[in-house]
């Protein structure tokens, strides 16, 4: 009798956003983020003062308004990208996977995307969560929900995870692609690293040593054994990777981090604060890259795209330019089918052939 092969299945997750730019929609998915306790990691009386007092009463309709502003007749910018991913990703996987794209908050959810699956018969799943650095309020949030939602059943199934790829050199080469002729037709004389920021606490929680992270001024000027899962110094390294690809010289360009909410520390240097700064030192037309997202949304559209930009203009800069997400881009499929690809070692059918 021939052994049965086993049905693969790819889930893409993302992060998630509100089903539509109103405050009712935006208050929902604010609650299930901002209640998870790997974004807001205090006790969990707090984290209900600090949302419930706080947050919950006021952010929903400005950060609705904001939504407004990018929002496309098809929804929301993450949604829309990241389907557009999924669809060529699908088409290219079609004869070895079923592929979902699942986000960690709101809808598409996990559990819907899971249960999809496994109606279409999947037994081994491949996750990969689409942040290219590793934080625990991203990548490793997306992975605990997606092992617990796959845990609940009585039929465990294998599960893998596709690493991060902050240094993958297809998801280099992709956005590299992507930002060349935006650089070469806005002739931008300065590039801007703009990351999705991440209060100090966490960085320093995240070390396993307790020793490393933040504990001088070039603790992630390169990557060592030590901090080779630092959110900020992968951070750094991409930028690196980007400007020699871009053949950007060394004061070329400038590595900042983005997007801070509330009092406390976030990783540093400060987008808000590095703009006027650049205007400062004479840059006239900056062109603005955002390697911490694979797909367009309300943090490069709005915060980069329409707020950065009025802001370095009023410092004195002539132009901000936003280069585009990796979205749907050719290159960028390419290299999620290879890292989906190289994360599975040999096909089922191959192994299934093999005993
Ligand atoms: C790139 C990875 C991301 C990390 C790390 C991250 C951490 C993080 N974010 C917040 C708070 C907010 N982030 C918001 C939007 C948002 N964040 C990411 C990615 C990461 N966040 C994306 C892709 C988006 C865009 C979503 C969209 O719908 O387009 C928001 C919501 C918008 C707003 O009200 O400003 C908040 C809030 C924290 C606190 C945090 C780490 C602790
Ligand atoms: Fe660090
Ligand atoms: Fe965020």
């Amino acid at each position: 009798m021939p052994v049965p092969t086993t049905k693969r299945g790819l889930l893409l997750v993302n992060l998630g956003t509100p089903d539509a730019p109103e405050s009712g929609p935006v208050r929902r998915y604010l609650r299930e983020f901002l209640n998870d306790p790997r974004v807001i990691d205090v006790h969990p009386v707090g984290r209900w003062f600090l949302l419930n007092l706080f947050i919950l009463p006021f952010r929903p309709a400005k950060s609705a308004e904001a939504y407004r502003k990018v929002w496309t007749k098809e929804g929301s910018p993450l949604l829309v990208y990241s389907r557009a991913l999924e669809a060529k990703v699908a088409e290219q996987l079609r004869d070895d996977y079923e592929v979902e794209l699942a986000m960690r908050y709101g809808n598409p959810s996990l559990p819907d995307a899971i249960a999809r699956l496994k109606a279409k018969g999947v037994s081994e799943f491949t996750v990969l969560p689409l942040y290219p650095h590793e934080a625990a309020s991203s990548s490793a949030s997306s992975l605990a929900r997606t092992y617990e939602v796959l845990a609940e059943g009585w039929d465990v199934p294998n599960v893998r995870a596709v690493p991060a790829f902050w240094d993958d050199a297809g998801f280099l080469d992709a956005f590299a692609a992507v930002a060349r002729p935006v650089i070469a037709d806005t002739r931008a004389d300065h590039v801007l690293f703009s990351f999705h920021g991440l209060p100090e606490r966490h960085m320093r929680k995240s070390d396993p040593t307790g020793q490393h992270c933040l504990s001088s001024a070039g603790c992630c000027d390169a990557i060592t054994a030590e901090n080779r899962h630092c959110y900020r110094a992968q951070c750094f390294a991409t930028a690196r990777m980007l400007a020699q690809r871009l053949s950007l010289p060394e004061g070329g360009y400038t590595v900042s981090f983005q997007s801070r909410l509330g009092r406390t520390p976030w990783v540093k240097p400060y987008t808000d604060l590095v703009l006027p700064e650049l205007a400062a030192k004479g840059v006239k037309r900056l062109a603005v890259m955002c390697p911490a997202f694979v797909a367009d949304c309300l943090e490069t559209l709005e915060e980069i795209g329409l707020r950065a930009k009025e802001q370095f203009v009023e410092a004195g800069g002539e132009s901000l330019t936003l280069v585009p997400s990796l979205n749907a881009h050719p290159e960028w499929v390419d290299a999620v089918v290879r890292m989906v690809r190289a994360s599975d070692g040999p096909s089922a059918t191959a192994r299934a052939g093999s005993r």
